[in-house]
């Protein structure tokens, strides 16, 4: 992976998750032992429905604790001592069902941008970039609740690629979508793999999205098996050629 030669691996930002287990009434949903998850890594995360893809991902995000165990982050810039420096914010979650802010398609892609510190035209360039990206010239006036669900996922992928998380999580990207957004999200997914974001993508089966990655988080029963093997989309069904470029129909 040419990106990370320049980087020595403890300065890239990274989530370790060490001896977890996580229990929902008294019932073990999953437990293990070591968990890396850093820049420049693409990491396809299979399961069943209800195996807890979507609790992993919101564990390492620091939306919920595990019962037990620890999680924490490495290589991210330290807040300043009246900030908590917890673990939320450091990988970002996306959700199956983005939460989009109340207001225009415009609106969702650019407010968040007053955070980071870019010249007007480094700003100007990276909206124009991601309207194009997700073909979003069209909807910008339109409030995000009229948006399809497809047009939805598009959004929000799009405004995380305008913010350069150095960590991104998505659940279930493509469920649900069209040839056309698959296409869209797809090559907006390798956009980002190819800025050396970390990307930890979930989705119940293998397609063109799961052949971008690089290693495989398997949770099966109950424990998560990792491996620097992904599974070929040929082991679901024969996909043709488009198909694995740019994503399977549902
Ligand atoms: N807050 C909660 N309280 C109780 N049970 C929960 C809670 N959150 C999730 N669960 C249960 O944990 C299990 C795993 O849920 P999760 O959403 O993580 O699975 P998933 O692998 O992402 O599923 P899918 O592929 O269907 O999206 C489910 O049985 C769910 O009902």
């Amino acid at each position: 992976m040419a990106w990370t030669t320049n980087l020595s691996t403890s300065k890239l930002a990274q989530i370790h998750a060490q001896n977890v287990l996580m229990t929902f009434q008294k019932s073990t949903l999953f437990s293990v032992e070591q968990l890396h998850f850093k820049q420049g890594d693409v990491i396809y995360l299979q399961g069943d429905n209800g195996s807890g893809k979507s609790t992993l991902m919101k564990i390492l995000a620091g939306l919920i604790t595990p019962t037990e165990g620890t999680v924490y982050g490495q290589g991210f810039t330290p807040k300043s001592w009246w900030q908590t420096d917890s673990l939320l914010g450091k990988a970002v979650y996306l959700h199956q069902h983005p939460y989009l802010f109340e207001g225009s398609v415009k609106y969702n892609l650019t407010y968040a941008l007053n955070q980071l510190k870019l010249t007007a035209s480094e700003r100007s360039s990276r909206i124009k970039q991601a309207i194009n990206m997700a073909q979003l010239n069209d909807l910008l006036g339109h409030h995000a609740s009229d948006l399809s669900g497809g047009e939805r996922q598009r959004l929000a992928i799009a405004r995380a690629w305008i913010m350069q998380p150095k960590l991104l999580m998505l659940d279930e990207p493509i469920s649900n979508m069209d040839k056309h957004s698959q296409r869209l999200v797809l090559a907006m997914i390798n956009q980002l793999k190819q800025d050396g974001t970390g990307l930890l993508i979930s989705s119940h089966q293998t397609c063109g999205l799961t052949a971008l990655c690089q290693q495989h988080w398997h949770i099966k029963q109950k424990t998560i098996h990792t491996s620097m093997h992904v599974p070929a989309a040929e082991a679901v069904h024969q996909p043709n050629t488009t198909e694995l470029h740019y994503g399977t129909t549902n």
